[in-house]
């Protein structure tokens, strides 16, 4: 599949005509059949996002009518140090051409357009119905299966030892926010990660194209068509099994972070049994033996999500233009590492802590 590609800069600075004028322009380069539409056509309106990463609809209408439309995202600065942006083009282009998600059509210098998805975006409440855990759970396996032509390493302690050392080197210019990052124990934290790490890699667990970003806002679902879309590979890459179902189950929490919601060991198994069955149409036969696996795989994961995205939080509070305190969450996501600790390693067979 060929993917048209223009030099336009879209200045996420300027004011939203002149913006929006750019994104027009954008649409006609590399939309084909939108090379000859009059810009005056095309409706830009907002869908998600500000200051740093932008996505707008763009529908060429005729008469009220909207004929068809695209999303235009556009990449916010800063995104890069938490963000690979090689990694997710080479993933979009290729789960793209194997049908997964929005349509990749162009790129431009900083964002793509894609295909605009007729679906309903799935809620934290919705994930954890069973029939629509059931299809998740079915879709991920299929996801899991897709062969992306990328290093095929398990990104997961790279990725946080990269975050880590980038992390240990910043400071605030607000004095409390400096306060609470010098709060923060990077030696406690890599000991935890060290630990964990050891414990995660005696699992030996598979390693499949993962997701790594399943929160319900990255679902849609079309009950018309009955098509599920997994969308937003931005984390997408080579990773472990059980952190990608864990990071979902983590995901459970909600807006809230409700951790109370992450679910029981039988709803687990439930998904399981899906994501085991896949998207095949005849009943697979499934043994307790690997009903067991995946549940220790998917607990000791999950400790390793909580670090991943505490980590991730703190180079983020630094870089991210977003109003949100991030410090605040990474606290709230090592604490839930902390509760949960014991808990999920004690299910190791060869449960091994250094305390
Ligand atoms: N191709 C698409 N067609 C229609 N709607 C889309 C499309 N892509 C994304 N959306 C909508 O925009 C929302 C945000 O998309 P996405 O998660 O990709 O953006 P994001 O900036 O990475 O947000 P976040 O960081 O919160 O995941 C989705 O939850 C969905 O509702």
């Amino acid at each position: 599949m060929e993917v048209s590609r223009c030099k336009i800069h879209v200045d996420l600075t300027k004011d939203t005509e002149t913006m929006n004028s750019a994104v027009r322009q954008v649409c006609k380069a590399v939309v084909k059949e939108w090379a000859n539409v009059d810009e005056h056509v095309m409706q830009v309106s907002h869908i998600t996002g500000g200051i740093t990463n932008l996505l707008l609809k763009v529908a060429v209408s005729s008469n009220g009518i909207s004929l068809e439309s695209v999303t235009v995202r556009i990449f916010g600065p800063n995104t890069e140090t938490v963000i690979d942006r090689q990694r997710e083009l080479l993933a979009i282009h290729h789960l793209s051409t194997s049908g997964f998600g929005a349509e990749l059509i162009g790129l431009f210098e900083n964002g793509m357009v894609q295909s605009f998805i007729v679906a309903r975006t799935l809620t934290p409440s919705d994930i954890s119905t069973p029939k629509i855990a059931a299809r998740i759970a079915r879709e991920l396996r299929n996801f899991h299966e897709a062969d992306i032509p990328m290093s095929k390493e398990p990104q997961l302690w790279v990725d946080i030892s990269k975050f880590m050392s980038e992390a240990s080197t910043i400071s605030f210019e607000d004095p409390k926010k400096q306060e609470t990052f010098l709060s923060i124990s990077f030696l406690e934290l890599l000991e935890e990660i060290g630990e964990l790490k050891r414990a995660c890699d005696s699992l030996d667990a598979p390693i499949v194209f993962a997701h790594n970003d399943l929160l319900a806002g990255n679902v849609m679902f079309n009950y018309e068509t009955d098509k599920m879309y997994l969308i937003d590979f931005e984390y997408s890459c080579y990773n472990y099994r059980g952190y990608d179902i864990a990071n979902h189950f983590n995901e459970y929490a909600g807006f809230e972070c409700d951790y109370s919601l992450y679910p029981s060991k039988d709803v687990q198994y439930f998904f399981f049994r899906h994501y085991l069955n896949g998207l095949s149409s005849k009943k697979v036969e499934i043994t307790e033996a690997e009903l067991s696996k995946l549940y220790i795989e998917t607990s000791c994961y999950a400790l390793a999500s909580h670090i991943y995205w505490a980590v991730w939080a703190i180079l983020q509070a630094k870089f991210s233009s977003i109003d949100f305190d991030y410090l605040d969450y990474f606290f709230l996501r090592f604490g839930e590492y902390k509760r949960k600790k014991q808990e999920f390693l004690s299910l190791m067979p060869s449960h091994q802590i250094n305390e």
